[in-house]
């Protein structure tokens, strides 16, 4: 044993020996020459090129490091073995990450590229006024020298604009609205279940929305070549309950966007308008919902070159029409005008905004401005209909779980009866499908005795459509809407005289 403790000593000390030695023939200043010498020559024989994206970059963190992780976590969540796992602020997705130097294969443009994601201990702390981490992260891309030119800088593009599609994606929507003060924006997680499956209404026009909506959030060349404001406006009219609310939730959940709920009636003004306007964020939906309600004409008396519908709350309310403060611009102080809202939506203020969307609800389109349906105003006008029979089976589907076929043919047919002359809502039908959805036949017995009862009442009061389609009560509404607003060119101020000559009549 002991004879072993003297060797192991002896070997100890000519190995002190030789490293000493080699510190004085090779000093730290000459291997790192060396070193470099190596990888040059490495360089030149190697066919690949490589590219370090450190996590922090001096003292800031590298948004194309966050950028690496998140778009490779799009594809490393199938084929890791190993992986790190995190949830982001304000988000209720997972995403995956590579762990300490595992790799990973990509392929863009027909070209693969190797990512190797590095961690090492950060040796001394320097002195920096912001505290780093302990570990000193880093992708490193390696790619072919003859693809370097050909990819890097697109392929870097594409990295990130895909991490902030995948950001997006993972992030919660959020939904802004005023506080009572009309402070702005205040904003909760924007959580509503609505998307376009489970929306009731007709599947053609269902998809021909879908459609306009993703070529809108595609369109920025488009929009950029035009010369045109990237914004869109949606104007959904339809009596209550037919889903118009839904119908916003599904768009933000389609694109992803965040929602600004604008009470018009807590904004003062119209330069207050178009600071709460200007704090919207891009990749939004700006919503005033039953603008009708938020519109009546004041300021002006008859004959007055004022020609601004000022926006209230007193339109919808009877008592507020005939009473005092009306027409003489006083209600609350509130004197935002309709030209103030149409500048922001396509005047010169529609270009401080890109990628937004303005939906206006009414339940009463006929008692819009016909500034606001103006063709070039609000590019889309969705009539949100009375329960038709392609939507009762979109609701069936959603309440009792009835897929295409489940359903006996006889009682089909005769809910297909029955559907447009009872002239039901969705929310109607919901309501009661949701009352009896343990029990299936009950709910669709019921549903249909309702509807019967429904058409029936209809009939004889002779409100009913009758047989007619809902398409046509549709064409025929936007043909009289075509009629009654003013043609190109056509006097603002006449459209609003003829309004106020209706309203005065209708309070006579
Ligand atoms: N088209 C629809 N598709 C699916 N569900 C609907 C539809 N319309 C109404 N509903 C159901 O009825 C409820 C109320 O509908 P919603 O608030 O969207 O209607 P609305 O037209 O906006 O009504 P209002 O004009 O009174 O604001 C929704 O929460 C939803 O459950």
């Amino acid at each position: 044993m002991k004879e072993y403790w003297g060797s192991l000593a002896s070997i100890l000390g000519v190995l002190a020996f030789c490293q000493s030695l080699l510190q004085v023939l090779f000093p730290p200043e000459l291997r790192f020459a060396t070193l470099k010498l190596f990888n040059r020559i490495f360089n030149v024989f190697t066919s690949y090129c490589y590219f370090d994206i450190t996590e922090i970059d001096g003292v800031n963190t590298n948004e194309l490091y966050n950028a690496v992780q998140l778009y490779l976590s799009s594809s490393v969540s199938i084929s890791g073995s190993r992986l790190s796992l995190t949830r982001a602020l304000n988000s209720s997705a997972i995403t995956f990450g590579l762990t300490s130097n595992d790799t990973l294969f990509d392929t863009f443009n027909g070209v693969t590229v190797l990512w190797e994601h590095i961690v090492t201990q950060r040796q001394a702390q320097t002195f920096s006024w912001r505290p780093l981490p302990d570990e000193k992260r880093g992708f490193t891309l390696r790619i072919k020298k003859k693809d370097k030119s050909l990819i890097l800088d697109s392929y870097l593009d594409y990295i990130m604009e895909k991490a902030n599609e995948i950001r997006r994606k993972n992030e919660d929507r959020l939904l802004g609205s005023l506080d009572s003060r009309g402070h702005p924006w205040e904003s909760v997680p924007f959580k509503h279940p609505s998307t376009f499956e489970t929306l009731a209404m007709d599947p053609v026009k269902k998809s021909e929305i879908m459609e306009d909506l993703k070529d809108f959030a595609n369109g920025q060349s488009f929009y950029l070549k035009t010369g045109r404001a990237w914004k869109r406006g949606y104007l959904l009219y339809g009596p209550p309950g037919t889903g118009k609310s839904s119908m916003i939730a599904a768009m933000a959940n389609y694109l992803g966007y965040d929602i600004y709920d604008l009470e018009l009636t807590e904004v003062h003004n119209n330069s207050e308008l178009r600071k709460l306007l200007m704090k919207t964020s891009s990749k939004s939906i700006i919503v005033i919902e039953d603008i009708d309600c938020s519109i009546h004409l004041s300021n002006r008396k008859k004959g007055s070159t004022n020609n601004s519908s000022s926006i209230g709350r007193s339109y919808c309310d009877p008592e507020m029409r005939s009473g005092p403060g009306v027409g003489t611009g006083d209600e609350g102080g509130n004197s935002i005008t309709l030209s103030g809202l149409l500048n922001f939506t396509d005047g010169l203020w529609s270009c401080c905004g890109s990628e937004r969307i303005f939906v206006f609800t009414t339940n009463h389109i006929d008692k819009l401005d016909p500034a606001l349906l103006r063709s070039g105003r609000m590019d889309m006008h969705v009539f949100m209909s009375y329960c038709s029979f392609p939507s009762l089976k979109i609701l069936l589907k959603n309440y009792l779980s009835f897929e295409e076929g489940d359903l006996d043919g006889e009682i089909l047919k005769k809910l297909e009866e029955v559907i447009d002359k009872a002239e039901m809502t969705p929310a109607d039908i919901s309501e009661l499908l949701i009352k009896n959805r343990r029990n299936k036949d009950k709910a669709v017995i019921e549903l249909l005795e309702t509807l019967k009862e429904k058409a029936e009442r209809k009939l004889k009061s002779g409100e009913c459509v009758g047989d007619k389609n809902l398409n046509d009560v549709e064409e025929e509404e936007q043909e009289k809407r075509a009629l009654e607003s003013p043609k190109e060119g056509c006097n603002f101020e006449d459209s609003i005289e003829k309004q106020e000559d209706d309203e005065e009549k209708k309070i006579k």
